[in-house]
């Protein structure tokens, strides 16, 4: 039997980054950037207001000084007056300041205060003497022409998206996201919303991996249920594409495990146990093209447990990133129980302030009861650890939206 941190190695090691490709800023959202992105021009790209006001010559604009106002200037205007002894520019917000100009005097800071008209005044007052340069931001700033916008391995969040908006790049060179297919096994399995006849049971894996497929950032390709019939199996099998393809079910020693029938020795996919619990039987390997292929256990903690650690960081490395894992925290045990000395035990549970409250799946009458649609985190107890008792620190994995 192979440890956790084994097969996760085993696994990563075929989970290569995708091949850059070429995507408009609006389909970025969320790619990992594959290129050092550089500002086509310094930012800002030119001397501009930070206020509305006039903008003046430092040597005229003194306490009620009385200045001409010879030009208007709102944003966007590619006018660059000159102002000779005694003339100001009205002048709002991210309008260009005149060459001529060494500060703005804001509108409160003069006799007309900011009752503005579509026209300029005349005439107007200074209230105030400004400092030299002031309210206005100096073109580059913040950043110089050619320096790096966005660096190779950002995560394309809305601060990067605009900096590579800001930075003049109306496209960027990104990791694709990774395309799942699902294929979902099990003669028991009804869609959901059936009724179900005895031995039948809605079918839930799927819908819990397409979630989590894309809460990971990655795109769903295809979504089959089928029955426990070879044949019927490798048809779905050959109609599904994608980079990664995730089996539920059939991947145990039962007499109908047609996964495992149908798959082992298939390119490098094989089959055996993980010390882990629950999520023991598990079957990993790669398509001659590069496909990954996930054969997970068919029960459906089994499914959720070897999706966050095998799969997630799979599809995390596929799309580029440098970061496969959530973060981990320690919180105190809410209650005390079992785990077995030779696997790694990960349960679902309920991760409440300073405390953390496993689902237990034993069924004693001292169980607490949990419902799934509760869970916002794993309890994980490593392999050598048998007892855990209330209030002892343990490591959680909370689960949470990707953006958090
Ligand atoms: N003799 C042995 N039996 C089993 C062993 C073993 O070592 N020796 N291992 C057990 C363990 S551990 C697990 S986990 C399961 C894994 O079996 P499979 O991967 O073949 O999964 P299935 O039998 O197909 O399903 C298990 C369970 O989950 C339900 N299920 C399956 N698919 C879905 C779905 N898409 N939606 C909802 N529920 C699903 C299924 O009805 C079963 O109840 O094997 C043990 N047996
Ligand atoms: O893998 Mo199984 O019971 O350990 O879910």
């Amino acid at each position: 039997m192979i440890t956790v941190d084994q097969h996760r190695s085993r696994v990563l090691a075929s989970a290569r980054a995708l091949s850059p490709v070429r995507v408009p800023l609006a389909a970025a959202r969320g790619l990992v950037l594959a290129e050092d992105v550089l500002n086509r021009w310094p930012i800002p790209l030119f001397d501009n207001s930070a206020m509305d006001g006039y903008a003046v010559r430092l040597f005229d604009a003194t306490e009620g000084s009385r200045l001409r106002v010879v030009a208007d200037l709102p944003a966007g205007t590619e006018l660059d007056p000159p102002l000779g002894p005694g003339e100001a520019a009205r002048i709002m917000t991210g309008a260009p300041v005149p060459t001529a100009a060494d500060a703005v005097v804001p509108l409160e800071r003069t006799d007309l205060g900011t009752a503005a008209g579509p026209t300029p005044p005349e005439w107007i007052t200074v209230l105030q003497k400004p400092a030299p340069g002031a309210h206005i931001r100096r073109a580059g700033e913040e950043s110089a022409a050619g320096s790096v916008a966005v660096p190779a391995g950002a995560v394309l969040g809305p601060w990067q998206l605009s900096a590579l908006a800001s930075a003049g790049a109306a496209t960027v060179l990104a990791h694709p996201r990774p395309r799942v297919s699902i294929i979902a096994t099990g003669s028991e399995l009804i869609a959901p919303g059936g009724t179900p006849r005895r031995g039948q049971i809605p079918e839930s894996n799927s819908v819990h991996l397409s979630a989590a497929v894309q809460d990971a950032g990655a795109d769903l390709a295809g979504v089959l249920t089928v029955h426990d019939d070879e044949e019927t199996l490798r048809r779905a099998f050959d109609s599904v594409d994608g980079d990664v393809i995730i089996l539920t079910g059939g991947a145990s020693v039962g007499a109908f495990d047609v996964v495992k029938a149908l798959l082992n020795g298939h390119g490098s996919i094989t089959f055996g146990p993980v010390a882990m619990q629950p999520g023991k039987p598990q079957g990993f390997g790669t398509l001659d093209d590069g496909t990954l292929v996930f054969c997970l256990p068919g029960t459906p903690v089994g499914v959720a447990v070897s999706f966050e650690l095998f799969v997630r960081p799979a599809l995390r490395a596929l799309a580029g990133h440098q970061e496969l894992d959530r973060p981990r925290v320690v919180r105190a045990a809410a209650t005390s129980w079992h785990s077995s000395r030779h696997r790694t035990q990960i349960l679902p549970a309920v991760l409440d302030g300073e405390e953390v409250r496993p689902s237990l799946r034993h069924g004693g009458p001292d169980d607490p009861k949990i419902s799934p649609a509760s869970v916002n985190a794993f309890v994980i107890i490593p392999e050598g650890v048998e007892e855990v008792h209330e209030g002892d620190p343990v490591s959680v994995l909370p689960l949470g939206p990707e953006w958090a």
